[in-house]
């Protein structure tokens, strides 16, 4: 077949809009709010909701044997993380769970498929500012039908860059990332910014907004969408030690050229983050 992830890739688009609208109309009403990982981990009935809503519309559509589905909250509930040759949706329903929580405007949708082990499209629906970034392995990437191509700054100095300080809260790990902040502030550059979804930040990247966005402590399912679209966008990917990104890592250096990204490698201060397919056995509680 010549193009066999086409309707895949159309079908993805239409669902992340239908759950972009159910998110939209959640935010009108009261929002009941339960912590995961930390007490600053947050999760609502709406990303459990929109969720089961995706991966139901997926098995419908595709049926339920051939494909394989990692999501967010079914990771939460004990499923498991593992990302095999087979064809896989990677989903996060509702990136940016704490602006959902507070009314801050930044909540995306984000919803990527692999097949053996490679990206083959990601879409991210940016549902309140009703933006639909999506893109395809070689065919590039759009905001809405506008293409999207990153900026062409090469010089750090004349840079913005996006971090996030995640929901692990542990003091030595905060110490690090504003560590790191610090140093890249002072290169310096024109700004640091953060919009409290990873999937976002990555559109800002793409979309030429911002030169960087780097994280650790990120799960595959906040930035496996926003790599494609990165990536189409002609952006670079980058684990923060330099070496070859890694999706299951749960770090990453996003950026518009290699040159940018690595001046951010140099300041950025490491620390460990579990993998997200480290064996369930091994994991720390
Ligand atoms: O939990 P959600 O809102 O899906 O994802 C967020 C991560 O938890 C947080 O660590 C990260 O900083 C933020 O950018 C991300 O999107
Ligand atoms: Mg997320």
């Amino acid at each position: 077949m010549e193009d066999p992830w086409q309707e895949a890739y159309d079908f993805a688009v239409e669902v992340a809009r239908g759950a972009g609208a159910v998110i939209r109309k959640a935010a009108e009403s009261e929002i009941k709010v339960s912590t995961k990982s930390s007490t600053v981990d947050l999760v609502t009935k709406t990303d459990e909701r929109v969720e089961k809503i995706i991966i139901g519309s997926l098995k419908e559509q595709f049926g339920e044997g051939t494909h394989c589905f990692i999501g967010e909250e079914s990771v939460a509930n004990g499923e498991s993380c593992n990302l095999t040759d087979k064809p896989t949706w990677i989903i996060d329903p509702v990136d940016g769970t704490t602006n959902f929580v507070h009314g801050f405007p930044f909540v995306a949708v984000s919803i990527a498929f692999a097949v053996n082990k490679q990206l083959e499209f990601g879409v991210i629906y940016s549902c309140l500012e009703d933006k639909m970034y999506r893109a395809r392995r070689g065919k590039g990437a759009f905001c809405d039908d506008e293409p999207l191509a990153v900026s062409d700054v090469a010089d750090i100095h004349k840079s913005i860059i996006i971090s996030e300080h995640g929901t692990d809260r542990s003091p030595e790990k905060v110490k690090k990332i504003f560590s790191t902040m610090q140093k890249i502030l002072c290169i310096p550059v024109h700004g640091l910014r953060g919009s409290g979804t990873a999937a976002t930040n990555m559109c800002l990247v793409a979309s030429g907004a911002v030169e960087a966005f780097f994280e650790i402590g990120i799960h595959c399912w906040d930035i496996a969408a926003g790599a494609v679209i990165v990536k189409e966008a002609g952006g670079v990917l980058l684990d923060v030690d330099g070496g070859p990104f890694d999706l299951m890592s749960r770090r990453m250096v996003s950026a518009n050229n290699e040159t940018i990204a690595r001046r951010i490698i140099k300041e950025i201060e490491i620390f460990d983050s579990e993998r997200d397919d480290a064996p369930v056995q091994k994991k720390k509680k």
